[in-house]
């Protein structure tokens, strides 16, 4: 029985079909050396520091979603990039996926207009074109998803991202998954709680996966953030980041909610390193 993840992808793969014909791969490779040097994403979420001691939003422009329906209008991407990044986001994801997401790469390139912070291009990478893609648009992250992939696909997709000089953010949903993630070398791995077969939010699974990666790669808690007791929960548990979509584009002040998670991740994360010692 396919998953939801797979109807997605089918989806995702008739859309780029449709792209491929309107400008094709030799055309968006070029398109993606006459961009300027991607910036620094892994540097952005902390990069080698150790310990890490700031917790740093990844702030995400989301408009529906499958699980949730319609979230937002969000007629002004790039004013809400403006909030995300004033409020202290380190990175800004943008969905760009069109049939479930209501996302596109013209809301994405809206916002590489309007903010000069590293941008996740968020959509389901399944094909060598949208990596030329997302850099011709300007992207400095990608989303790998683990379940998607192969592990032959995973490392080729990892160098390839790493040769057009962007990172990828790795999502995994399981311990096996976060075992590939790591053999296939990702530096930023995501453990994302909603369920891609049942869409169900288990906040639960971010420790168990968690407590399994070695100190190294930055850690990214995606979904299921209501508040900034859930941040903290997350960030007590080992998260360097967190992913948050609904949590912000609801809210009426995005901006102070982000300041938020980022003062009560850091006291979590204080919390945390002095257990330790
Ligand atoms: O959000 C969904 O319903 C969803 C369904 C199927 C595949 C992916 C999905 N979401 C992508 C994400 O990873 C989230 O947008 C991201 O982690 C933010 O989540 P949230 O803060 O819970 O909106």
């Amino acid at each position: 029985m396919s998953t939801v993840l797979d109807d997605i992808i089918v989806g995702v793969r008739e859309d780029l079909g449709d792209r491929m014909r309107e400008l094709p791969l030799g055309a968006v490779r070029d398109a993606a050396t006459q961009r300027p040097a991607a910036l620094d994403a892994f540097a952005a979420l902390g990069g080698l520091d150790a310990p890490r001691r700031e917790l740093k939003v990844i702030a995400e422009v989301k408009r529906r979603s499958p699980s949730k329906g319609q979230l937002a209008d969000i007629v002004d991407p790039a004013r809400l990039a403006r909030d995300y990044a004033d409020g202290g986001a380190s990175v800004i994801s943008v969905l760009t996926e069109r049939r479930r997401f209501s996302g596109s790469l013209a809301d994405f390139d809206a916002v590489r207009s309007a903010v000069e912070i590293p941008l996740l291009r968020k959509d389901f990478m399944v094909d060598e074109y949208q990596f030329h893609e997302a850099r011709a648009h300007g992207a400095d992250l990608v989303l790998l998803i683990a379940a998607a992939l192969d592990d032959v696909q995973l490392k080729d997709f990892l160098e390839l991202t790493h040769e057009l000089g962007m990172n990828a953010l790795v999502e995994t949903h399981t311990e096996e998954e976060v075992d590939r993630g790591l053999a296939a070398g990702a530096r930023i791995l995501g453990v994302n709680v909603r369920n891609l077969k049942t869409l169900d939010v288990d906040r639960s699974v971010f420790g168990r996966l968690a407590g399994r990666i070695p100190s190294g790669p930055i850690i990214v808690a995606e979904s299921g953030v209501r508040g900034s007791d859930d941040v903290a929960e997350y960030a007590g548990l080992g998260a360097n980041a967190v992913l948050v979509g609904e949590a912000l584009v609801t809210h009426g002040s995005p901006r102070e909610r982000i300041a938020d998670f980022q003062r009560r991740g850091a006291v979590a994360i204080a919390e945390r390193l002095n257990r330790r010692s």
